[in-house]
């Protein structure tokens, strides 16, 4: 399923390291926008990477990352942050100098410290995040249209050449999301507080409800209101992933998670004393957030508003 029109490819030859929910969703969006050639694949699964195949969404699989990366003009990581160094060493070999490494992972900090000490000086690293994605995993979880009107963030270590960030800018353009260029910290820091807590919170929460006693069990799952079942999609998050995401913010959530708790006590002792005004102004506050987000048109990806219809690049 190669033969896109030429004069919108942007990589000729691309290889993804990993093809589950996030790469096998970009790879299927650079094809339907006809950025790409040949799209190339390895990853630790060889019945996933064959499954990829037969769907369609890759053009050659290989057993060896280096073999996979060999002659590609675009490298995409799009594996559990965990498991960013050992593919690093082992596509190294086989980059092209000139070529461009990307990846997609949550935190972005761990990444440039595993992946960076593995890359000649001929190839330039380019992390980049985009902000989207689902519950599931896969390359089954896939859609083109994930990315569509969402924030693709990139955070290039210093020295990468400007020529590099601009053409991965260009891909996520292309695919439908709006770019940032940020300091890795800093998103780290961004991150641990939009989307790392969050999770945190839902594990725990949905954790709480499992350790209730049996009978009160039987109860929430009867009863599950909209507000839980949102938490319960929230834990059904992919347990490598996320373990891993931990594990590699580790300072930014520990101090985001303090920063909850002191907030989480105030509001228990707003309860407890019946201010009623604190828990009220509070309210209010979070809902005019609310109400700015989905305004923002940033709702897409949680069940707010459809996405957007995607433009076709010419
Ligand atoms: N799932 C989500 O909603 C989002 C995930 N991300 C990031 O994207 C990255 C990938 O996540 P998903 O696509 O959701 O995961 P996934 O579980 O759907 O896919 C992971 C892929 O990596 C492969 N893999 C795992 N370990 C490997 C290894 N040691 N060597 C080679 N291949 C290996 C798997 O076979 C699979 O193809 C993660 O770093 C995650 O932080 C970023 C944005 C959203
Ligand atoms: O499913 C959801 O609601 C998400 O929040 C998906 C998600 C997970 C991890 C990321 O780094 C970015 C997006």
């Amino acid at each position: 399923m190669t033969g896109t029109p030429a004069s919108s490819v942007l990589f000729p030859r691309v290889a993804f390291i990993g093809i589950g929910l996030i790469g096998s969703s970009l790879a299927r969006a650079m094809r339907q926008h006809g950025l790409v050639g040949t799209i190339a694949c390895h990853t630790s699964s060889d019945g996933s990477m064959e499954h990829a195949k037969e769907l369609g969404v890759v053009d050659e699989v290989y057993r060896s990352a280096a073999e996979a990366v060999r002659g590609a003009d675009l490298v995409v990581l799009a594996v559990p942050i965990g498991a960013n160094a050992a593919c690093a060493e082992a596509m190294a070999s086989g980059l092209k100098p000139g070529a461009i490494v990307t990846d997609v992972g949550s935190v972005k900090q761990s990444v440039i410290r595993d992946v960076s000490p593995f890359l000649p000086d001929s190839v330039a690293f380019v992390p980049g995040h985009p902000l989207a994605g689902t519950e599931h995993s896969g390359p089954d979880a896939g859609f083109a249209e994930l990315f569509i009107s969402r924030w693709c963030i990139l955070t290039p270590p210093p020295g990468t050449p400007e020529a590099a960030v601009a053409r991965v800018r260009a891909l996520w353009e292309a695919v439908g999301s709006k770019v940032d260029v940020m300091e890795p910290g800093h998103h780290d820091r961004v991150l641990a507080i939009t989307s790392h807590l969050p999770h945190l919170i839902a594990y725990t929460i949905v954790g709480t409800a499992d350790d209730l006693a049996s009978d009160a069990k039987q109860e929430v799952i009867k009863y599950s209101a909209s507000g839980f079942r949102d938490f319960t999609r929230i834990a059904a998050s992919d347990p490598t992933m996320w373990r891993d995401i931990f594990l590699n913010n580790r300072e930014a959530v520990l101090e985001i998670v303090q920063r909850f708790t002191e907030d989480l006590t105030a509001l228990q002792r707003a309860i407890r004393w019946g201010e009623g005004e604190v828990l009220f102004d509070l309210f209010t506050r979070t809902r005019a957030i609310r109400r700015g987000i989905i305004d923002q048109g940033q709702a897409y990806g949680s069940g707010i508003a459809p996405p957007p219809v995607p433009e076709k690049v010419e």
